[in-house]
């Protein structure tokens, strides 16, 4: 089967915008002190989606490192709810998305790194590949859809999309 080389970004709120929410403490999201000036809110920061029908639950995504070069071969998508992952682990860790909507090729996919403090949310039906953890054992926080119907699309590409080793 064909393969392609995959670019590595940094992930970005501009960037990752297409495919959903970036959740971090930046100084870009609205924020203010709360708690008598001792805490700072960094408020609404994800479109948290549970569909028809559907409850928002949080669980912890305890995920085993991933050897690079990766190769992705898969992607699926969740068609009734929205996907957050919180890292709570101090790693960074690989997103790898395509938009909504007909199965992706390939050479549709994005490959974000994400810092140790920043999460992300996927919208409805943004196609993804399962959690990419790097390094070590790793615990994200998942805030994601409980309720009834199919919620996991999955998809074989048409070619191998490989992650290189990233610095
Ligand atoms: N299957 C499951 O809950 N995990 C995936 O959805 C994932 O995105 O990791
Ligand atoms: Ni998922």
């Amino acid at each position: 089967m064909k393969t392609l080389e995959l670019a590595v970004e940094p992930l970005s709120r501009e960037a990752f915008a297409p495919f959903g929410d970036v959740i971090e403490a930046s100084e870009a999201v609205r924020h203010f002190p709360i708690n008598g000036g001792n805490t700072e809110r960094y408020h609404d920061l994800a479109s948290i989606e549970p569909g028809p029908e559907g409850r928002a639950i949080v669980s912890i995504f305890r995920g085993q490192p991933r050897a690079l070069p990766f190769r992705v071969e898969m992607m699926e998508r969740h068609p009734l709810g929205s996907q957050a992952f919180i890292p709570l682990s101090g790693r960074p860790y690989l997103v790898v998305v395509a938009p909504a909507g007909a199965p992706p090729a390939a050479t549709d996919l994005r490959v974000f790194l994400a810092r140790a403090d920043q999460g992300v949310n996927y919208r409805t039906g943004v196609w993804h590949h399962p959690l990419l953890a790097l390094d070590a054992v790793c615990d994200f926080l998942v805030v994601d859809r409980s309720g009834p119907g199919h919620n996991c699309d999955e998809v074989q590409l048409d070619a191998v999309a490989v992650i290189p080793t990233v610095a």
